[in-house]
C-alpha cells in the first residue's frame, strides 16, 4: 500500500469574462413561468441535461437525497390541478379584503398547460440516521434538495424551457396523487415546457404586487442589525 493517497485530479480552468457574464446572464433571465408554455414536448436529451444539472448539485454529506417524479399523464396533472385550485381558493380568502382581487387575477401554475409536471423530492432516510454535516440540523437534506430545484432551474433556462415552481397544495393531496411514501418529503412541485420568451422582470413585479428589495439593504456586517 502506498502511504499517500493519489493526488485527487483538479481542474484549474478560469472562466473568460464572456462565460462568466453569460452565467449572470441566465442568473439574471431565470424567471418563474405560469402561462407561456408550448405545448411540444421536451426532448428526452434536453430534459436529460436539466435534470443532470439538478443531480450536481451540492448536499449535506453527499446525500443526494432527491428523487425527480416526471408527470406526463393528463389525468394526473388534473388532479393535481384540483388539488391546486382547492389550495388556491384557501390562499385567497386568507389575503386582506383590498388585495384579493389582485391576488386572483394572477396566473399562479401552469400545470395543465405545461407538458412536463415534475416533483422534486427529499428521501430523508436516504442515509440512514446520522448524516455528515445534518446531525444538528436536521433540515439540511431539504435544503440540498432545494439546491437541486434551482440547478434544474437555471439549466433550464440556458435550454429556452421554462420552470414554474407551484407551492399551493394541501401537501396530503400531492402525496396521495404521486403516491409518495411518508419518509420521502415533497419539495417542489415544478411546471416544465419550452417558452418563446421569458418576461425580463418577475411577472410578480410587473403586475405589481411585490418589487424586488435593494440589495445594499440586505447586506448587513457582522451581525444582525435590525432596521432604523
Ligand atoms: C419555494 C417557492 C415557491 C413558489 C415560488 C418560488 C419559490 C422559490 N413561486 C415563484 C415566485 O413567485 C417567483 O420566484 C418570484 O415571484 C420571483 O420571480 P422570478 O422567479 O424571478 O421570475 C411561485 N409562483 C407561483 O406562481 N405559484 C407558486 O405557488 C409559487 N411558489
Amino acid at each position: 500500500m502506498p502511504d499517500t493517497a493519489p493526488a485527487a485530479p483538479v481542474s484549474a480552468r478560469r472562466f473568460t469574462p464572456e462565460e462568466r457574464d453569460t452565467i449572470h446572464e441566465v442568473i439574471r433571465s431565470r424567471r418563474d413561468v405560469r402561462d407561456e408554455f408550448r405545448p411540444d414536448p421536451i426532448p428526452d436529451d434536453v430534459l436529460w441535461r436539466i435534470l443532470d444539472a439538478a443531480h450536481h448539485a451540492p448536499s449535506v454529506g453527499f446525500m443526494q437525497p432527491w428523487n425527480f417524479i416526471l408527470v406526463r399523464d393528463i389525468d394526473r396533472r388534473r388532479a393535481v390541478h384540483r388539488a391546486f385550485q382547492a389550495a388556491n381558493a384557501e390562499a385567497e380568502a386568507m389575503f386582506p379584503e383590498e388585495t384579493r382581487s389582485t391576488y386572483r387575477a394572477l396566473k399562479l401554475e401552469g400545470i395543465l398547460k405545461a407538458p412536463l409536471n415534475i416533483a422534486v423530492t427529499c428521501d430523508r432516510s436516504r442515509c440512514g440516521p446520522v448524516v455528515l454535516g445534518r446531525t444538528h440540523n436536521p433540515e439540511m437534506d431539504l435544503y440540498s434538495s432545494v439546491c437541486a430545484v434551482q440547478n434544474l432551474w437555471l439549466a433550464a433556462r440556458a435550454e429556452g424551457v421554462g420552470v414554474g415552481w407551484v407551492s399551493i397544495y394541501n401537501e396530503p393531496d400531492l402525496r396521495a396523487i404521486l403516491g409518495v411514501p411518508d419518509r420521502v418529503a415533497i419539495v417542489a412541485y415544478l411546471c416544465v415546457g419550452f417558452v418563446d420568451a421569458f418576461y425580463a422582470e418577475p411577472e410578480l413585479a410587473l403586475k405589481g404586487w411585490r418589487q424586488r428589495l435593494p440589495l445594499d439593504q440586505l447586506v448587513m456586517h457582522e451581525g444582525w442589525q435590525e432596521d432604523g
